[in-house]
Protein backbone atom coordinates (compact mmCIF):
# COMPACT_ATOMS: atom_id res chain seq x y z
CA UNK A 1 0.00 0.00 0.00
CA UNK A 2 1.18 3.25 -0.73
CA UNK A 3 3.08 5.23 1.50
CA UNK A 4 1.08 8.67 2.83
CA UNK A 5 2.48 12.02 4.46
CA UNK A 6 1.05 15.03 5.36
CA UNK A 7 2.37 18.12 4.63
CA UNK A 8 1.24 21.05 7.22
CA UNK A 9 1.11 24.30 7.10
CA UNK A 10 2.52 24.59 10.93
CA UNK A 11 5.97 23.01 9.04
CA UNK A 12 5.78 25.42 6.55
CA UNK A 13 5.27 28.31 8.85
CA UNK A 14 8.08 27.54 11.15
CA UNK A 15 9.84 27.53 7.88
CA UNK A 16 8.92 31.43 7.29
CA UNK A 17 9.92 32.81 10.53
CA UNK A 18 13.02 33.92 8.99
CA UNK A 19 12.20 35.52 6.02
CA UNK A 20 11.22 38.70 5.25
CA UNK A 21 9.10 38.48 2.70
CA UNK A 22 7.64 35.31 1.64
CA UNK A 23 6.78 35.19 -2.11
CA UNK A 24 2.69 34.92 -2.51
CA UNK A 25 1.39 33.23 -4.90
CA UNK A 26 -2.38 32.79 -6.05
CA UNK A 27 -3.29 29.88 -8.74
CA UNK A 28 -6.82 30.58 -10.21
CA UNK A 29 -7.98 27.41 -11.82
CA UNK A 30 -7.73 24.24 -9.42
CA UNK A 31 -7.30 21.32 -12.11
CA UNK A 32 -4.85 18.99 -13.24
CA UNK A 33 -2.16 21.73 -13.56
CA UNK A 34 -3.37 24.44 -10.53
CA UNK A 35 -3.51 21.45 -8.07
CA UNK A 36 0.28 19.97 -9.52
CA UNK A 37 1.74 23.71 -9.06
CA UNK A 38 -0.32 24.47 -5.91
CA UNK A 39 0.73 21.48 -4.10
CA UNK A 40 4.21 21.48 -4.82
CA UNK A 41 4.34 24.81 -4.07
CA UNK A 42 2.51 24.54 -0.70
CA UNK A 43 6.05 22.74 0.66
CA UNK A 44 7.72 26.02 -0.06
CA UNK A 45 8.55 28.95 1.71
CA UNK A 46 5.80 30.82 -0.22
CA UNK A 47 2.44 30.91 0.32
CA UNK A 48 0.01 29.73 -2.10
CA UNK A 49 -3.85 29.90 -2.16
CA UNK A 50 -5.98 28.41 -4.79
CA UNK A 51 -8.90 29.71 -6.70
CA UNK A 52 -11.84 27.15 -7.03
CA UNK A 53 -14.54 27.36 -9.61
CA UNK A 54 -17.16 25.86 -7.29
CA UNK A 55 -17.64 26.20 -3.43
CA UNK A 56 -17.98 22.46 -3.22
CA UNK A 57 -14.13 22.12 -4.66
CA UNK A 58 -12.75 24.99 -2.09
CA UNK A 59 -14.42 22.97 0.72
CA UNK A 60 -13.28 20.43 0.08
CA UNK A 61 -9.55 21.30 -0.39
CA UNK A 62 -10.00 23.34 2.54
CA UNK A 63 -10.60 20.63 4.74
CA UNK A 64 -9.15 17.61 3.33
CA UNK A 65 -5.83 19.44 1.21
CA UNK A 66 -4.66 18.38 -1.83
CA UNK A 67 -3.18 14.52 -1.97
CA UNK A 68 -0.78 13.81 -4.93
CA UNK A 69 -0.74 10.40 -5.87
CA UNK A 70 2.20 8.32 -7.52
CA UNK A 71 3.30 4.82 -7.68
CA UNK A 72 5.45 5.22 -4.96
CA UNK A 73 3.55 7.00 -2.42
CA UNK A 74 0.64 9.38 -1.53
CA UNK A 75 1.35 13.23 -0.08
CA UNK A 76 -1.25 15.31 1.28
CA UNK A 77 -0.52 19.17 0.84
CA UNK A 78 -2.39 21.63 2.94
CA UNK A 79 -3.81 24.53 0.78
CA UNK A 80 -5.85 27.78 1.44
CA UNK A 81 -8.62 27.68 -1.43
CA UNK A 82 -11.53 29.89 -1.98
CA UNK A 83 -14.59 29.62 -4.91
CA UNK A 84 -14.70 32.39 -7.54
CA UNK A 85 -18.11 33.20 -6.55
CA UNK A 86 -17.46 33.67 -2.62
CA UNK A 87 -14.45 35.42 -2.85
CA UNK A 88 -15.64 38.18 -5.81
CA UNK A 89 -18.28 39.54 -3.11
CA UNK A 90 -15.46 40.17 -0.49
CA UNK A 91 -11.80 40.51 -2.21
CA UNK A 92 -10.95 42.47 -0.07
CA UNK A 93 -10.43 39.95 2.57
CA UNK A 94 -8.05 38.08 0.05
CA UNK A 95 -4.36 38.96 1.04
CA UNK A 96 -2.57 40.68 -1.99
CA UNK A 97 0.10 38.84 -3.96
CA UNK A 98 2.84 39.48 -5.66
CA UNK A 99 1.98 36.65 -8.71
CA UNK A 100 -1.06 34.73 -9.91
CA UNK A 101 -0.73 31.95 -12.28
CA UNK A 102 -3.82 31.58 -14.49
CA UNK A 103 -4.58 27.80 -14.62
CA UNK A 104 -8.07 27.39 -16.59
CA UNK A 105 -8.41 26.32 -19.88
CA UNK A 106 -8.87 28.63 -22.75
CA UNK A 107 -12.04 28.18 -23.22
CA UNK A 108 -12.37 29.30 -19.60
CA UNK A 109 -10.59 32.65 -20.36
CA UNK A 110 -14.22 34.36 -20.54
CA UNK A 111 -15.07 38.35 -20.14
CA UNK A 112 -16.43 37.35 -16.73
CA UNK A 113 -13.39 35.83 -15.59
CA UNK A 114 -11.24 38.72 -16.75
CA UNK A 115 -13.38 40.98 -14.62
CA UNK A 116 -12.73 38.58 -11.67
CA UNK A 117 -9.35 38.46 -12.14
CA UNK A 118 -9.15 42.26 -11.70
CA UNK A 119 -10.46 41.82 -8.02
CA UNK A 120 -7.98 39.01 -7.00
CA UNK A 121 -4.66 40.84 -7.66
CA UNK A 122 -3.28 44.82 -7.02
CA UNK A 123 -1.85 47.30 -9.15
CA UNK A 124 1.77 45.76 -8.39
CA UNK A 125 0.36 41.80 -9.16
CA UNK A 126 1.98 39.85 -11.79
CA UNK A 127 0.41 37.31 -14.33
CA UNK A 128 1.63 34.16 -15.43
CA UNK A 129 -0.76 32.43 -18.14
CA UNK A 130 -0.25 28.93 -18.11
CA UNK A 131 -2.28 27.80 -21.08
CA UNK A 132 -1.46 26.04 -24.14
CA UNK A 133 -2.11 27.47 -27.44
CA UNK A 134 -2.66 31.31 -28.70
CA UNK A 135 -4.75 34.19 -28.53
CA UNK A 136 -5.51 34.19 -24.71
CA UNK A 137 -2.33 36.74 -24.58
CA UNK A 138 -4.45 39.09 -26.70
CA UNK A 139 -7.49 38.90 -24.04
CA UNK A 140 -5.75 39.67 -21.16
CA UNK A 141 -3.93 42.48 -22.30
CA UNK A 142 -7.21 44.20 -22.79
CA UNK A 143 -7.02 44.15 -18.68
CA UNK A 144 -3.47 44.33 -17.83
CA UNK A 145 -0.65 46.37 -19.20
CA UNK A 146 2.35 44.37 -20.89
CA UNK A 147 4.71 44.96 -18.18
CA UNK A 148 3.10 42.73 -15.62
CA UNK A 149 2.07 40.27 -18.25
CA UNK A 150 3.65 36.87 -18.42
CA UNK A 151 3.28 33.93 -20.40
CA UNK A 152 4.44 29.98 -19.57
CA UNK A 153 4.80 26.99 -21.23
CA UNK A 154 5.16 23.92 -19.57
CA UNK A 155 5.77 20.44 -20.59
CA UNK A 156 5.27 18.78 -16.92
CA UNK A 157 2.45 16.62 -17.59
CA UNK A 158 -0.75 16.46 -14.97
CA UNK A 159 -3.43 14.19 -14.45
CA UNK A 160 -6.32 15.32 -11.95
CA UNK A 161 -7.85 12.41 -11.00
CA UNK A 162 -10.52 13.90 -8.28
CA UNK A 163 -11.90 17.39 -6.89
CA UNK A 164 -8.34 16.94 -4.63
CA UNK A 165 -6.49 14.90 -6.30
CA UNK A 166 -3.70 14.77 -9.18
CA UNK A 167 -1.03 12.40 -10.34
CA UNK A 168 1.95 14.21 -11.97
CA UNK A 169 2.27 12.24 -14.89
CA UNK A 170 5.66 13.89 -16.32
CA UNK A 171 8.42 15.60 -15.17
CA UNK A 172 9.13 18.29 -17.80
CA UNK A 173 10.58 21.99 -17.90
CA UNK A 174 8.70 24.83 -17.71
CA UNK A 175 9.79 28.51 -19.40
CA UNK A 176 8.31 32.25 -17.96
CA UNK A 177 8.60 35.38 -20.08
CA UNK A 178 7.53 38.78 -19.99
CA UNK A 179 5.38 39.47 -22.50
CA UNK A 180 7.03 42.80 -23.32
CA UNK A 181 9.32 42.52 -26.14
CA UNK A 182 12.48 41.84 -24.77
CA UNK A 183 16.38 41.81 -26.87
CA UNK A 184 18.70 39.13 -26.20
CA UNK A 185 21.31 40.81 -24.79
CA UNK A 186 19.63 43.54 -23.06
CA UNK A 187 17.85 41.69 -20.14
CA UNK A 188 18.22 42.20 -16.77
CA UNK A 189 15.79 40.25 -14.73
CA UNK A 190 14.60 42.02 -11.52
CA UNK A 191 14.85 40.60 -8.51
CA UNK A 192 10.95 39.83 -8.12
CA UNK A 193 11.75 36.99 -11.10
CA UNK A 194 14.81 36.02 -9.83
CA UNK A 195 12.88 34.94 -6.65
CA UNK A 196 10.08 33.43 -8.38
CA UNK A 197 12.38 31.22 -10.23
CA UNK A 198 13.99 30.12 -7.65
CA UNK A 199 11.01 29.45 -5.25
CA UNK A 200 10.01 27.42 -8.39
CA UNK A 201 12.83 25.53 -8.47
CA UNK A 202 12.77 25.02 -4.79
CA UNK A 203 9.41 23.47 -5.37
CA UNK A 204 10.88 20.93 -7.26
CA UNK A 205 10.27 22.61 -10.81
CA UNK A 206 12.84 22.67 -13.79
CA UNK A 207 12.46 26.60 -14.55
CA UNK A 208 13.87 28.78 -17.01
CA UNK A 209 13.59 32.77 -17.54
CA UNK A 210 12.99 33.06 -21.39
CA UNK A 211 13.70 36.14 -23.38
CA UNK A 212 12.13 34.64 -25.87
CA UNK A 213 8.60 33.81 -24.46
CA UNK A 214 6.41 34.72 -27.97
CA UNK A 215 9.03 32.05 -30.31
CA UNK A 216 8.52 29.27 -27.23
CA UNK A 217 4.74 29.58 -27.35
CA UNK A 218 4.57 29.11 -30.87
CA UNK A 219 7.04 26.03 -31.07
CA UNK A 220 5.25 24.33 -28.27
CA UNK A 221 2.16 25.29 -30.74
CA UNK A 222 3.42 24.06 -33.64
CA UNK A 223 4.04 20.62 -31.64
CA UNK A 224 0.58 20.46 -30.62
CA UNK A 225 -1.06 20.83 -33.65
CA UNK A 226 0.05 17.59 -34.91
CA UNK A 227 0.13 15.53 -31.99
CA UNK A 228 -3.16 16.66 -30.15
CA UNK A 229 -5.19 16.19 -33.18
CA UNK A 230 -3.96 13.48 -34.68
CA UNK A 231 -4.38 11.28 -31.02
CA UNK A 232 -8.12 12.61 -30.42
CA UNK A 233 -8.91 11.55 -33.97
CA UNK A 234 -7.09 8.19 -34.26
CA UNK A 235 -7.76 7.63 -30.24
CA UNK A 236 -4.40 6.37 -29.87
CA UNK A 237 -1.60 7.62 -27.32
CA UNK A 238 1.45 9.50 -28.60
CA UNK A 239 3.78 6.81 -28.52
CA UNK A 240 1.79 4.71 -31.28
CA UNK A 241 1.81 7.85 -33.98
CA UNK A 242 5.08 6.85 -34.71
CA UNK A 243 4.46 3.46 -35.36
CA UNK A 244 3.26 3.90 -38.38
CA UNK A 245 4.49 5.59 -42.06
CA UNK A 246 1.01 6.67 -43.08
CA UNK A 247 0.79 8.65 -39.86
CA UNK A 248 3.98 9.91 -39.46
CA UNK A 249 3.59 11.26 -43.17
CA UNK A 250 0.30 13.02 -41.69
CA UNK A 251 2.37 14.72 -39.00
CA UNK A 252 4.73 16.03 -41.39
CA UNK A 253 2.48 17.66 -43.35
CA UNK A 254 0.75 19.10 -40.43
CA UNK A 255 4.16 20.58 -39.27
CA UNK A 256 4.89 21.59 -42.69
CA UNK A 257 1.72 23.61 -42.73
CA UNK A 258 2.10 24.84 -39.18
CA UNK A 259 5.82 26.38 -40.35
CA UNK A 260 4.47 27.81 -42.86
CA UNK A 261 2.16 30.19 -40.64
CA UNK A 262 4.96 30.60 -38.24
CA UNK A 263 7.09 31.46 -41.02
CA UNK A 264 4.77 34.12 -42.26
CA UNK A 265 4.44 35.72 -38.35
CA UNK A 266 7.85 36.03 -38.20
CA UNK A 267 8.07 33.26 -35.62
CA UNK A 268 11.82 32.13 -34.78
CA UNK A 269 11.37 28.13 -35.01
CA UNK A 270 13.89 25.89 -33.28
CA UNK A 271 16.36 24.00 -36.16
CA UNK A 272 15.62 21.26 -34.78
CA UNK A 273 11.65 21.38 -34.08
CA UNK A 274 10.60 18.34 -35.78
CA UNK A 275 12.95 16.21 -33.90
CA UNK A 276 11.88 17.79 -30.61
CA UNK A 277 7.98 16.88 -31.70
CA UNK A 278 9.44 13.03 -32.46
CA UNK A 279 11.14 13.22 -28.77
CA UNK A 280 7.98 14.34 -27.50
CA UNK A 281 5.76 11.71 -28.89
CA UNK A 282 8.67 9.49 -27.41
CA UNK A 283 8.71 10.97 -24.00
CA UNK A 284 5.18 10.94 -23.43
CA UNK A 285 4.25 7.67 -25.67
CA UNK A 286 2.22 6.37 -23.05
CA UNK A 287 0.01 9.82 -22.65
CA UNK A 288 -2.97 10.39 -23.80
CA UNK A 289 -3.02 13.61 -25.46
CA UNK A 290 -5.09 16.85 -23.68
CA UNK A 291 -7.39 16.69 -27.02
CA UNK A 292 -7.24 13.23 -26.68
CA UNK A 293 -8.88 13.06 -23.23
CA UNK A 294 -11.05 16.14 -23.82
CA UNK A 295 -12.99 14.32 -26.56
CA UNK A 296 -13.09 11.10 -24.71
CA UNK A 297 -14.73 12.61 -21.29
CA UNK A 298 -17.56 14.66 -24.04
CA UNK A 299 -15.76 17.98 -23.19
CA UNK A 300 -14.93 20.59 -25.48
CA UNK A 301 -11.21 20.65 -26.84
CA UNK A 302 -8.27 23.70 -26.94
CA UNK A 303 -8.74 23.16 -31.03
CA UNK A 304 -9.73 26.43 -31.23
CA UNK A 305 -6.10 28.16 -29.89
CA UNK A 306 -4.52 25.61 -31.11
CA UNK A 307 -5.20 24.56 -35.02
CA UNK A 308 -7.72 27.07 -35.29
CA UNK A 309 -5.95 29.54 -34.46
CA UNK A 310 -3.14 28.20 -36.76
CA UNK A 311 -5.87 28.29 -39.64
CA UNK A 312 -6.75 31.98 -38.80
CA UNK A 313 -3.42 33.26 -38.87
CA UNK A 314 -3.25 31.73 -42.51
CA UNK A 315 -6.85 33.68 -43.73
CA UNK A 316 -4.74 36.61 -42.32
CA UNK A 317 -1.64 35.91 -44.35
CA UNK A 318 -3.73 34.24 -47.22
CA UNK A 319 -2.07 31.11 -47.13
CA UNK A 320 -3.53 27.36 -47.49
CA UNK A 321 -3.82 25.13 -44.61
CA UNK A 322 -5.66 22.18 -46.03
CA UNK A 323 -4.98 19.76 -43.89
CA UNK A 324 -5.51 21.91 -40.85
CA UNK A 325 -8.51 22.58 -42.09
CA UNK A 326 -9.67 18.42 -42.68
CA UNK A 327 -8.40 18.11 -39.17
CA UNK A 328 -9.76 21.48 -37.36
CA UNK A 329 -13.06 20.04 -38.91
CA UNK A 330 -13.30 16.49 -37.64
CA UNK A 331 -12.69 17.47 -34.18
CA UNK A 332 -15.27 20.12 -34.48
CA UNK A 333 -17.38 17.03 -35.60
CA UNK A 334 -16.37 14.43 -32.61
CA UNK A 335 -16.84 17.80 -30.14
CA UNK A 336 -20.44 18.22 -31.32
CA UNK A 337 -21.76 14.48 -30.82
N1 LIG B 1 -2.49 19.33 -17.50
C1 LIG B 1 -1.30 19.49 -18.03
O1 LIG B 1 -0.43 18.61 -17.87
C2 LIG B 1 -0.94 20.71 -18.84
C3 LIG B 1 -1.87 21.70 -19.08
N2 LIG B 1 -1.49 22.83 -19.81
C4 LIG B 1 -2.45 23.91 -20.06
O2 LIG B 1 -2.90 24.43 -18.83
C5 LIG B 1 -4.27 24.84 -18.91
C6 LIG B 1 -5.03 24.13 -17.79
O3 LIG B 1 -4.98 22.73 -18.05
P1 LIG B 1 -5.50 21.66 -17.01
O4 LIG B 1 -5.08 22.00 -15.65
O5 LIG B 1 -5.13 20.34 -17.57
O6 LIG B 1 -7.08 21.85 -17.17
P2 LIG B 1 -8.24 21.42 -16.15
O7 LIG B 1 -9.50 21.41 -16.93
O8 LIG B 1 -7.83 20.20 -15.41
O9 LIG B 1 -8.27 22.63 -15.12
C7 LIG B 1 -8.85 23.86 -15.37
C8 LIG B 1 -9.50 24.31 -14.08
O10 LIG B 1 -9.97 25.63 -14.22
C9 LIG B 1 -11.18 25.72 -13.49
N3 LIG B 1 -11.95 26.88 -13.89
C10 LIG B 1 -12.67 27.07 -15.03
N4 LIG B 1 -13.27 28.27 -15.02
C11 LIG B 1 -12.94 28.84 -13.83
C12 LIG B 1 -13.28 30.07 -13.22
N5 LIG B 1 -14.08 30.96 -13.82
N6 LIG B 1 -12.78 30.33 -11.99
C13 LIG B 1 -11.98 29.45 -11.37
N7 LIG B 1 -11.64 28.27 -11.89
C14 LIG B 1 -12.11 27.97 -13.11
C15 LIG B 1 -11.88 24.41 -13.80
O11 LIG B 1 -12.88 24.18 -12.83
P3 LIG B 1 -14.17 23.26 -13.20
O12 LIG B 1 -13.62 21.99 -13.77
O13 LIG B 1 -14.83 23.11 -11.86
O14 LIG B 1 -14.94 24.06 -14.20
C16 LIG B 1 -10.70 23.44 -13.69
O15 LIG B 1 -10.53 22.99 -12.36
C17 LIG B 1 -4.75 24.43 -20.31
O16 LIG B 1 -4.74 25.55 -21.16
C18 LIG B 1 -3.70 23.41 -20.78
O17 LIG B 1 -3.51 23.44 -22.18
C19 LIG B 1 -0.23 23.00 -20.30
C20 LIG B 1 0.70 22.01 -20.10
C21 LIG B 1 0.44 20.81 -19.35
C1 LIG C 1 2.79 17.69 -25.54
C2 LIG C 1 1.43 17.05 -25.36
C3 LIG C 1 0.93 16.58 -26.70
C4 LIG C 1 1.64 15.89 -24.44
O1 LIG C 1 0.55 15.04 -24.34
C5 LIG C 1 0.46 18.07 -24.79
O2 LIG C 1 0.85 19.17 -24.48
C6 LIG C 1 -0.99 17.81 -24.69
O3 LIG C 1 -1.40 16.67 -24.52
O4 LIG C 1 -1.74 18.80 -24.77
Amino acid sequence: MAKVFFMCKYAILKKRENEVHPVRIRIVGAGALGLLFASKIAATAAIVDLITHTQEQSDLLTAKGILAVSSQEEIVYSVDAFSMHTITGAAELLEPVDWLFLMVKQKDITAALLQQLLLLVTPTTRIVCFQNGIGHMELLKQHFSNDRLYAAITTEGALKLSAASFRHSGHGTTWIGRLENMSSDSVEWDEAEIILQTMLIEAGFNVFLSKKIISNIWNKLLINAVINPLTAILQIKNGALLESLYIKDLMSVLFEEGCLVARAANITIADNLWEQLIHVCEKTAENQSSMLKDILEGRTTEIDWINGALIQYANQYKLALPTHQAFYKMIKHLESR
